[in-house]
């Protein structure tokens, strides 16, 4: 009976559907990735996009049979707002949004609201401020981070068998996720004004989502407008029904004493309705990643695309692709706004059978410390339209303070990606990678700025995804912690890694791209004696791998992790280039590296048994 489902998702299976019962022979997988050219194009990617809805059933029924209906907006003639009409929507979308649940005799809907407007609600109503150069300045209360603790997929039997359960996918039963759904929507009707955001996730037609954003805050709406691909006033008016939907109910809490719940935060994620609901929380960075999560689902099952945790840039001359993968603070936005390329994106990719695309519309940079010189794309960026969150400013001048973190260490702003000047619109390209930089921010100080990765290399850093959590992106981190975050995702997938894993090795091997392992993190010695690896010198080594000089280099082993490290690169000083030249307490600096390597061990032991032995031989020796 719960099949009137409106959304239903009906493809041919991806390559990597035959992967769908997991624990799977991973060893193979990758024994097989590894080898070149195996990679055959996707049949998913021939068959036309599977997320079209069926336009004749908007009522869902649940296993429980409680009746659910999506509030979906037909009519075609309203791309804006005005906050002299009543309500904006009329005819069918207004009996879809009450019976959905939405007490249209009391609320106001504003979709897709000029940010105008936006401004002037979240200033009117939620004590937002306009800064010196224009940015909407806004707070998200007492989450200034994700919470990865309280992410919740519910367990479903379309989506079940894909999930990688565990810590990161938590299980929430279906009625839990009714109670949250409800509970949102009954706080949703409390408001004055409820935003709905219509908008897009992914820049290539063939693979996008319509994503639709029901919030009670103008500074979401806006967040959303500018994180998601915003739709032409006509693509508007023929937006039809979303095909994922997010609650942001993020002012109230979810009742704790509901089954499952470990705070009053709740963030969750249904494959089965393609809806999220979020109570306790208002910081907008999960909106953003959990349409990142959808799309690490969808991409890889239904379309057999890979996608990544990563940025992109493109070369002005020769049009040559690079890829950063990394984890939050590690450099994919700060490196990839590069004056020379063009920006792709900053953070969320799919890597397709014909080129690489933006899965969104904006960025979303750090701005502790941000400065002019070192980062002048970011910081110019910062102006109308923008979205300054929990940046502490002068009150009588309206300047930013991006060195004052009393908020937060992780303040971030929202802009629209063709702020950035050089940014590629559309934010897609139809030629495959040159090059795979993984970011690592090693705050133990061990890792060389710079190595080249064999492709064994690249497949064990990926499982792997060794890196350092940034103080401020997740609650109740405070200093650097070393994490081993597989994919450099982990917070954000879904499905097995080795799915991803041997998607990666495949395509790599299929294009012969280079892969670079750039440390971003610790170098002379640990967090706490060390010091970050200068931006400039950064800079300079990625300039060199995208001019080729770095691939000409001379290089040398770095011994216990078997990495190729170039002698010497001109404009970065010699003895930064090896740690063991750059740390002056040589036996401080083995103790670091023989931990660091045991970490490892432990932390691949995860994967051991199912990779090919050149992959795990392909990770540090002790
Ligand atoms: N060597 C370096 N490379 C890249 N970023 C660095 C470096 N040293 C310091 N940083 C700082 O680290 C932060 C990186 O953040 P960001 O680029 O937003 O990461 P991501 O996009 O991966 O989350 C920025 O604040 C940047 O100024
Ligand atoms: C927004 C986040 O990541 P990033 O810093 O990579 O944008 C995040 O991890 O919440």
């Amino acid at each position: 009976m719960w099949l009137l489902q409106a959304r239903a998702i009906k493809s041919a299976p991806s390559p990597a559907f035959r992967f769908s019962t997991f624990p799977h022979p991973l060893h193979r997988l990758l024994r097989r990735a590894i080898r070149p050219s195996r990679c055959s194009s996707s049949a998913a990617s021939k068959t036309s996009p599977s997320l079209q809805p069926n336009p004749t059933a908007t009522m869902v029924y649940t296993q429980g049979g409680t009746p659910y209906v999506t509030p979906h907006i037909l009519h075609k003639h309203y791309a804006q707002a005005y906050d002299a009409e009543p309500s904006n929507l009329i005819g069918r979308d207004l009996e879809y949004f009450s019976q959905a649940g939405f007490d249209m005799e009391r609320i106001q809907i504003k979709r897709n609201a000029p940010v105008a407007q936006l401004y002037e609600d979240a200033i009117r109503n939620e004590g937002a401020v306009i800064s010196a150069s224009g940015a909407l300045i806004n707070f998200s209360g007492k989450k200034t981070g994700r919470s990865p603790k309280d992410k919740r997929i519910v367990y479903e039997e379309t989506s079940k068998d894909e999930i990688w359960w565990g810590s990161v996918n938590i299980k929430m039963d279906e009625h839990t996720f009714e109670i949250n759904r409800e509970r949102a929507i009954d706080f949703l009707n409390t408001r004055d004004n409820v935003y709905v955001f219509d908008g897009y996730a992914g820049w290539d037609p063939k693979y996008r989502i319509k994503v639709r954003v029901i919030c009670a805050r103008a500074y979401h709406a806006l967040f959303m407008h500018n994180m998601l691909i915003r739709p032409s006033d006509e693509e508007l008016a023929n937006f039809g029904e979303p095909d994922f939907i997010i609650y942001n109910a993020g002012q109230f809490p979810a009742n704790r004493f509901t089954k499952g719940m470990s705070s009053a935060t709740s963030v969750e994620i249904n494959f089965k309705r393609m809806e999220m609901v979020i109570l306790g929380t208002e910081y907008a960075g999960e909106m953003k990643k959990g349409v990142f999560s959808v799309m690490h689902y969808l991409q890889p099952v239904k379309f057999g695309q890979l996608s990544l945790h990563s940025s992109a840039n493109v070369g002005m001359e020769k049009g040559d692709v690079t890829l950063f993968f990394g984890l939050s603070g590690t450099g994919k936005t700060t490196l990839s706004a590069d004056p020379r390329r063009q920006l792709i994106g900053d953070d969320e990719h799919v890597w397709s059978d014909t080129g690489v695309f933006n899965i969104e519309g904006g960025c979303y940079a750090k701005c502790i410390n941000l400065s002019a010189e070192k980062e002048p794309e970011i910081y110019n960026a910062v102006r109308f339209g923008s979205i300054l969150e929990n940046v502490v400013y002068n009150p009588i001048t309206r300047v930013p303070d991006y060195d004052d973190i009393g908020i937060t260490e992780n303040t971030r702003c929202a802009y629209p990606i063709e702020y950035i000047p050089n940014a590629k619109i559309p934010c897609v390209v139809d030629r495959q990678p040159s090059n795979i930089i993984m970011l690592t921010c090693d705050a133990f100080g061990v890792l060389p700025p710079v190595s080249k990765l064999t492709p064994e290399q690249a497949s064990y850093h990926f499982l792997a995804g060794y890196t350092s959590k940034t103080p401020g992106t997740e609650d109740g981190v405070l200093e650097p912690i070393p994490t081993f975050s597989t994919c450099y995702s982990a917070p954000f997938i879904v499905l097995h890694p080795g799915r991803y894993a041997e998607m990666l090795a495949e395509r790599m091997a299929k294009h012969n791209v280079d892969c670079w392992l750039i440390n971003t993190g610790w170098t002379a010695g640990k967090y706490g004696t060390g010091k970050r690896c200068p931006l400039k010198y950064t800079r300079r080594i990625v300039d060199a791998v995208h001019s080729g000089e770095l691939a000409k280099a001379e290089f040398e082993t770095f011994g216990t992790f078997g990495l190729q490290i170039p002698i010497a690169l001109e404009g970065v000083p010699r003895e930064l280039l090896n740690p063991r030249s750059a740390w002056p307490d040589k036996e401080a600096f083995e103790r670091e590296v023989r931990k660091l390597a045991g970490m490892f061990k432990k932390a691949f032991a995860l994967y051991e048994e199912d990779v090919d032995e050149k992959v795990r031989l392909a990770g540090p020796q002790v």
